[in-house]
């Protein structure tokens, strides 16, 4: 079996974070393994709640999995404070891992900010550059790219391709908040392809980011090329969107078994 490593916050609800990672390592297949990095309990108003580990505890948790468990692919998630982001950074060479995902979480859908403010330029300069892909939402690609406010397909092809020039392989630029159909793009340097799903009309989308970033990270563990793990990935997030858990206090979650109980081609995505 295949060995998966998330890097990333706990979330307690449960929909996003190192729970979604492990939730959707387990429906695709591979052996899930995690470093906490923090703990977020935050309230939707007070956005109060974030509470960090030590950068020793941090650094057991990656000993301990690296020599006793072996990583065919990671991915990091929220990593909120620029002496985390450095020491994973620092670890990373060490480690020789072959796949990398860094999804660049800095806010959640509820406007709680998952990244320290002056975190930025070490994600930028150290951790970027060694990603075989990275994972941004809008708010987040806009804020890579200095406030540069995306607004249409064309404004996220363009961001892609600059964003790459940050030194990852691959750069996926998601637009889960554009109007109309739920479109991304992949780009790696050359080709640059759009990945279009049907918008669901639903809030409840809770952990969708998370879950994309870990699924790929699973294809990749798997041996999938980037473009095929990237695929099957947006057709695992769909589905599990299709099927969301509602919750009454807050917006619900995305049904991680939906994916693997409605069958891969019951999806249908179109890519160009
Ligand atoms: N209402 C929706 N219907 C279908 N797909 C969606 C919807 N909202 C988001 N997505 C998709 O979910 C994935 C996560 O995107 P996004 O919500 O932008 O990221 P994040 O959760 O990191 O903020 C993307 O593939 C996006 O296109
Ligand atoms: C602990 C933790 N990590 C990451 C996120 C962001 O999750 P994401 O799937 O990108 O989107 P939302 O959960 O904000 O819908 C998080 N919320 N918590």
């Amino acid at each position: 079996m295949k060995k998966a490593c998330t890097i990333a916050g706990s979330a307690a609800r449960g929909g996003a974070g190192i729970q979604a990672d492990i939730k959707t390592f387990q429906e695709l297949g591979v052996y899930g393994t995690s470093t906490i990095t923090a703990f977020v309990a935050t309230h939707p108003e007070t956005k109060q709640g974030i509470y960090t580990q030590s950068l020793e505890v941090i650094e057991a948790q990656l000993h301990t999995i690296h020599s006793q468990i072996g990583i065919d692919a990671l991915k990091t998630g929220m990593l909120f404070t620029k002496e985390i982001i450095e020491l994973i950074a620092d670890w990373l060479p060490t480690a020789n891992v072959q796949n990398i995902v860094i999804d660049p979480v800095m806010f959640g859908k509820v406007g709680t900010a998952l990244m320290e403010e002056g975190a930025m330029s070490s994600l930028k300069d150290y951790l970027l550059p060694q990603a075989t892909i990275i994972t941004p939402n809008m708010p987040e690609a806009e804020y890579l790219l200095g406030g540069r406010q995306l607004k249409s397909v064309t404004d996220l092809q363009d961001a892609a391709h600059d964003l790459h020039k940050l030194g990852s392989q691959h750069v996926l630029v998601k637009g889960g908040r554009l109007n109309g159909p739920a479109l991304d793009v992949l780009y790696d340097g050359v080709r640059m392809l759009t990945l279009e799903a049907p918008r669901i009309d639903t809030i409840h989308t809770n952990g969708a980011g998370c879950s994309y970033s870990a699924a790929i990270t699973a294809g990749l563990a798997q041996g999938l090329s980037v473009e095929q793990a990237v695929i099957q990935a947006k057709k695992f997030v769909t589905a599990g969107i299709r099927r969301a858990i509602p919750f009454e206090a807050v917006a619900g979650a995305i049904d991680h078994r939906a994916f693997k109980e409605v069958g891969e081609d019951s999806v249908i995505i179109a890519t160009k």
